[in-house]
């Protein structure tokens, strides 16, 4: 089976643990080149790819440290090019026995790298920096820094504070920089990258959507085989959605998407979900009305976690009963002397791209902030082998795929929403008053920011109903009712938001309408937390 690597040159990012590492992925990605992050420490018997080339990210370690991480030694025999960024530059220079020790002033911010001229003031700049002209500004963050560079090394740029900010070896191509190229303060550090990747590498430029497309269509008839059945879990969200309609494309009706009404879903949103997916995509989707067993499940339960872990366990519940259903009415058929069906073997996830950087982390797992409901946890019970065409996948492509897929761009643009639905934003108890309330809270919200056209503007917006109750006035008499907070954020990847400012006008009229039409809401308010301190959603 064709890997992705023998379809498209790879390039190889070693990932010191920086939090910056995915942007280089990123970066290389923007220029067509497939990119993939891979833990510093992995060794290279264990890589079953040839990359064109290597890319070292930075690091919080120091390599003089005693338990500082080290990148395979391998990886200078392998004969393609390696550029070290910041640690991976004090790590290469380190390991070809130059001199790191910590700077007397950190750096940390902007500063402007001359780019050094060998042989004179006509001569050109380093193939690394060509046509980026004598100098630019970039950013930098670090405490240690080069004192000697290894021998065989020249320098190709240089600061006012670090004599060695760029070096190339004299015969190897191996490069190193002290900045770091994948911020977008380096305005000009996406093109050094470029010059790496693209002229030093010589990686052909054809990691785009609609190569993509073609090759993982057929990868997927590979894997399935001409009978193999698939089965997968479709919320109407993008990834599952595109997800959905790259294996109908594929492999046609032996697809089953199921949808699960969980009772917290947003308004109607169990129906426009199964007439976009019938009618307009043509995808084969059941929707299961499992609303009494989620919201008894959910009877009485505050804890955030708890909901999170009901709802969760309760999908896999349901799902597994679908399975079984698919296979028994497939047999019947079968008795009734229709042809054999291919069995259910595979399952569809629509694992993205930043779920599998999370877990790879050499230095394991970060504390536990929510745990995102799993529909992995599937995994453990069922024989279902797993099948994720998105999982190279950033955000971004996935929408960009989705377009290229024809599906309809309001579906492609929509914000995302989260598996356990209002259950997250119902702060109380879960029951149906509460959460017809929220649906219709959250309808009106959402119906004003899109008649303002703001919607593609904002990234996730959503109301959250409080459990408590305020004082109001209404036709001269006094009300007691709960109060509903609006939340919208701007953000390029849910790591960090910021809230998102309205204009007063759209917020009074969102308002005024939420407390006219909505019974038992007598009060708006507006959340103004940005992540961190605050998450995107409540609980
Ligand atoms: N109501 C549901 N019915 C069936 N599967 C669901 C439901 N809600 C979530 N899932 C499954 O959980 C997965 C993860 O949900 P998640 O919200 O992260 O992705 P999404 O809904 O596909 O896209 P988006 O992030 O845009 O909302 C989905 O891809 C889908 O497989
Ligand atoms: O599928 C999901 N299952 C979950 O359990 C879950 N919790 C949060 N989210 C979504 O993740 C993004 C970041 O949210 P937080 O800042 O609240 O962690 C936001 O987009 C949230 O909507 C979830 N998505
Ligand atoms: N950003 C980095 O890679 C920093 C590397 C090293 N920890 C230093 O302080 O110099
Ligand atoms: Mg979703």
């Amino acid at each position: 089976m064709a890997a992705i690597h023998d379809q498209f040159d790879t390039i190889l990012i070693l990932d010191f643990g920086s939090q910056y590492s995915h942007l280089i992925t990123r970066r290389c990605r923007e220029h067509n080149v497939y990119a993939e992050l891979m833990p510093c420490t992995t060794q290279l018997k264990d890589l079953n790819f040839k990359p064109k080339g290597i890319i070292m990210s930075g690091s919080p370690y120091s390599v003089y440290d005693k338990d500082s991480p080290h990148a395979d030694p391998g990886i200078y025999e392998l004969g393609v090019p390696i550029l070290g960024i910041c640690y991976g530059l004090q790590e290469m220079a380190w390991q070809m026995k130059g001199k790191v020790d910590k700077c007397d002033h950190r750096e940390y911010g902007f500063a402007q790298v001359h780019m050094s001229k060998i042989g004179g003031d006509n001569a050109s700049v380093d193939a690394l920096f060509e046509g980026l002209g004598d100098e630019m500004q970039v950013w930098m963050s670090h405490g240690d820094q080069l004192s000697a560079p290894p021998p065989d090394f020249r320098v190709i740029g240089y600061t006012a504070t670090a004599p060695y900010a760029a070096l190339a070896h004299n015969s190897k191509p191996f490069y190193g920089i002290q900045f770091h190229p994948e911020v977008t303060h380096s305005p000009r550090g996406k093109e050094v990258i470029g010059r790496f990747i693209l002229n030093i590498c010589g990686c052909q430029a054809h990691w785009t959507m609609e190569e993509f497309i073609g090759k993982e269509i057929a990868r997927i008839r590979e894997i399935c085989g001409p009978k193999g059945r698939v089965i997968g879990a479709v919320s109407g969200g993008v990834d599952s959605t595109v997800a959905a309609k790259l294996m109908h494309e594929a492999i046609g009706d032996r697809f089953h998407a199921i949808m699960v009404d969980n009772g917290v879903l947003r308004l109607n949103e169990g129906k426009q979900v199964n007439e976009m997916l019938n009618k307009d995509l043509g995808v084969n989707l059941i929707v299961v009305d499992a609303s009494d067993l989620f919201l008894s499940r959910l009877e009485g339960v505050e804890d955030p976690e708890q909901k999170r872990k009901i709802i969760g366990n309760t999908f896999i519940n349901v799902f597994e009963a679908e399975a079984s259903k698919i296979e028994a009415t497939a047999k019947e058929e079968e008795k009734k002397g229709a042809a054999a069906k291919g069995r259910v073997e595979w399952l569809l996830q629509g694992t993205l791209y930043p779920d599998v950087i999370e877990s790879i982390s050499f230095k394991g797992p970060s504390a536990t902030i929510k745990t995102h409901h799993n529909v992995g946890g599937l995994l453990k019970d069922m024989k279902l082998k797993l099948i994720e065409p998105l999982r190279e996948l950033f955000k971004d492509e996935v929408r960009a795929l989705g377009r290229l897929l024809k599906i309809p761009a309001p579906l492609v643009q929509r914000h995302p929403f989260p598996g356990p639905g209002l259950a997250i934003r119902i702060l109380g108890p879960v029951t149906r008053e509460q959460v017809s309330i929220l649906q219709q809270a959250d309808s009106i919200y959402i119906e004003e920011i899109r008649k303002a056209g703001l919607y593609d503007q904002i990234a996730q917006a959503f109301a959250v109903l409080l459990p408590v109750k305020a004082v109001g006035v209404m036709g001269d008499s006094r009300t007691y009712e709960q109060v509903i907070a609006l939340r919208a954020v701007q953000t390029e990847d849910f790591m960090t938001a910021d809230w998102y400012v309205f204009p007063a006008e759209i917020l009074r009229r969102i308002s005024s309408r939420i407390t006219n039409e909505v019974a038992g809401i007598n009060r708006v308010t507006y959340d103004i937390s940005s992540k961190p301190p605050a998450t995107v959603e409540w609980l």
